[in-house]
């Protein structure tokens, strides 16, 4: 183990970490190692994905909204239990990113759980484990999401970029990161403008599982038959969520009442009308960006919709591109954003800050589990 996990505040060497991250899709766990010092990417791992199965699902589903009980016990051990076997393929790692599985989010009513174990990650793999990434951000007055942002700047210098530009994740939630990488560090006023932009994919996920026992529309094969209605679009975006001043977040099932909407359209109607609000919510998220991005990076589960790209493409006044168009992975940037906010916690340094997620201060969130020698556990 690299001596530089502490928490410093001292520039520290770059260490190897992997991260690891199970969205609001419940679709299954993605792991990408990273090498960074906190500040600058250095390289990219290997990654690997392990998709949750039919029964695992469903385990979590059943938590999603829970607090507490045996439901999210059930869930936290499906999530102990995929992540070590994920983590059973990697080597030569300093340090993990364990993000969890976030079963319930209301920074502004009981906090905000994401489940999985740390500590006992950390016993398993004998390597210290960084964990409970949003808990200190909400106690602090945050949103405790979204935290991909910092690691938005980094990437953003990474690839180059001189002008503000913004990252989009169309994931179960849609979450948007405006960057000016003229600023030298993230929590710099003025750097970053991050929020939730609403639901992406998760209401059309929803209306495939209700209506044709089906994970998701693929491809939006079924948007591109159905034509969207207006009259359903108008009354999601006459939603008070959408005027709110960011930063701002959502819990996954915020819109679930969303499918109600529909419910009279036909399958291709509805999923073409959930798909349009979901690109809506994002059009209505770009208005409040400081100023004109030189473009706009979708990362993210839905960037392999066409149809919600075009809807994108048509409504908004720069590019709309995938990030492999600047050769990042965008099925594994978030695991990649747990890897680089692991190694920022071990070095002491800020994870959210006031533009991301409206908390008072820049804060470093976040759990250090280290492996205990044998004997000396109870
Ligand atoms: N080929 C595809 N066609 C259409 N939609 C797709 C395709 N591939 C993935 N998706 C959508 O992307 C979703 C998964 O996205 P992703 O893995 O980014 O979500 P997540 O990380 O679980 O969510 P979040 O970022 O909100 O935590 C799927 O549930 C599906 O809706
Ligand atoms: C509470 C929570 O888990 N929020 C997720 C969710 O999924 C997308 C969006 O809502 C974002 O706010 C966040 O995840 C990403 C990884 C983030 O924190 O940046």
């Amino acid at each position: 183990m690299n001596g530089a996990v502490r928490r410093s505040g001292r520039r520290a060497g770059p260490l190897v970490a992997v991260g690891m991250m199970s969205g609001t899709s419940l679709d299954g766990v993605d792991a990408a190692v990273l090498t960074t010092d906190g500040h600058r990417i250095s390289a990219f791992g290997p990654s690997r994905y392990r998709a949750y199965d039919d029964n695992e699902r469903g385990v979590l589903r059943s938590a999603l909204g829970k607090w507490q009980g045996p439901e999210v016990d059930a869930a936290s051990a499906v999530v102990n239990r995929v992540h070590a076997e994920v983590l059973d393929g990697f080597a030569g790692l300093d340090l993990v990113g364990f993000h969890g599985q976030t079963l319930a989010h209301e920074p502004r009513g009981r906090g905000t759980l994401q489940v999985g174990d740390g500590a006992a990650l950390a016993q398993g793999c004998g390597v210290p484990v960084v964990w409970d990434f949003r808990s200190d951000d909400v106690a602090m007055g945050g949103e405790g999401a979204p935290l991909a942002p910092f690691f938005h700047f980094a990437a953003a210098k990474y690839i180059g970029a001189t002008e503000p530009l913004c990252f989009l994740n169309l994931g179960g939630v849609g979450n948007l990161t405006y960057v000016d990488p003229g600023f030298d560090a993230p929590e710099e006023p003025g750097a970053l403008l991050a929020f939730d932009t609403g639901p992406a994919n998760a209401p059309v996920d929803d209306l495939m599982s209700a209506r044709l026992g089906q994970a998701m529309d693929k491809g939006g094969a079924l948007a591109a038959q159905g034509t969207v209605e207006n009259g359903a679009l108008e009354l999601f975006l006459s939603e008070s969520y959408f005027a709110r001043i960011p930063p701002k977040s959502l819990d996954r099932n915020d819109f679930s009442e969303m499918i109600q909407l529909v419910r009279e359209l036909s399958d291709a109607n509805a999923a073409a009308t959930l798909t349009a609000m979901s690109a809506a919510a994002v059009m209505q998220g770009m208005a409040h960006c400081p100023t004109p991005p030189a473009r706009l990076l979708v990362t993210g589960g839905g960037r392999h919709n066409p149809v919600l790209m075009e809807m994108l493409r048509v409504a908004l006044d720069c590019p709309v591109q995938p990030v492999e168009a600047v050769g990042l992975d965008g099925d594994m940037l978030e695991a990649q954003a747990f890897a680089f906010l692991a190694v920022r916690v071990a070095h002491g340094l800020p994870t959210s800050c006031p533009g991301t997620t409206g908390v008072g201060a820049a804060v470093g969130g976040g759990v250090i589990s280290r492996p205990q020698p044998a004997g000396t556990l109870a």
